[in-house]
């Protein structure tokens, strides 16, 4: 069954197509990995997801309801939820606050406070539980808004590079999170450069070039086609 389904998807800026005819299926359960030269539209098709562009032609289904005209709200209220690049955590509040931002929408009292509990256990977070935020490692900082973008339990989690500026033990810790986090039922699709986490993680890869979609298909295959790394894999990321 397919958790997301962008159909024909087209976006402009100005005379730049950005999004060319992009279509892309998402099967629920899965670990969906997309690559790609800087400027393919990488972080266009997420916004596009979520919302905040709307595209000039095509189609956005999520559990077979066509969402494509809806407002980024109700589309989170259908379960969507988004960890873009640099972090939006509250830097002068704790982690234990931040967390508490993040799930007081839907829990309150005892049931809060086991939410939290919860929460900090799954980031390994709980020594840092009275911390400000700001003084937080780089990749604590990304664990803490992983933290905030799936306390609500989301069925589709967008991650845009995730492991950017981590050094490798974060990037495979981050990557047992996300495995973690899919053995429970989410359906992920990252944007990643670190070719290390996508093999982790990935059940499937997608590479966009040039807005459109330019190979499909597991790592080994992605990464034994030769067109891919003319493009992409032959330049640093092999
Ligand atoms: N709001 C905007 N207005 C005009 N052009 C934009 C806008 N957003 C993105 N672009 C352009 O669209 C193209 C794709 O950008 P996008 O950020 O989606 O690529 P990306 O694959 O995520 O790149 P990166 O890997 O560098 O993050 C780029 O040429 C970018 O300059």
């Amino acid at each position: 069954m397919s958790l997301l389904e962008l159909r024909k998807l087209n976006k402009h800026f100005g005379g730049l197509h950005v999004t060319n005819s992009v279509d892309l299926t998402l099967r629920a359960g899965e670990i969906h990995c997309l690559i790609g030269p800087n400027g393919a539209g990488k972080s266009t098709l997420f916004r596009l997801i979520l919302g905040e562009h709307h595209p000039g032609s095509g189609d956005i289904l999520f559990a077979g309801e066509n969402i494509t005209a809806l407002k980024s709200f109700a589309r989170i209220h259908r379960g969507l939820s988004v960890k873009f690049q640099v972090p939006g955590v509250f830097k002068g509040l704790s982690v234990r606050q931040n967390l508490e931002i993040a799930l007081q929408s839907r829990h309150r009292g005892r049931e809060l406070e086991a939410e939290i509990g919860r929460l900090l256990a799954f980031l390994g977070l709980e020594s840092e539980q009275a911390q400000i935020a700001g003084n937080l490692s780089h990749g604590q900082k990304q664990w803490l808004e992983i933290g905030m973008a799936v306390s609500l339990k989301p069925r589709l989690l967008l991650l845009d590079e995730p492991t950017a500026g981590m050094s490798p033990e974060e990037t495979h810790m981050t990557g047992e999170m996300v495995q973690r986090l899919n053995a429970d039922g989410m359906t992920v699709l990252a944007i990643e450069h670190d070719m290390a986490f996508v093999r982790q993680v990935a059940h499937r890869v997608t590479v966009l070039h040039l807005g459109q979609v330019f190979a499909q298909g597991s790592i080994d295959e992605i990464v034994a086609d030769e067109r891919v790394a003319a493009i992409y894999l032959g330049q640093a990321h092999a």
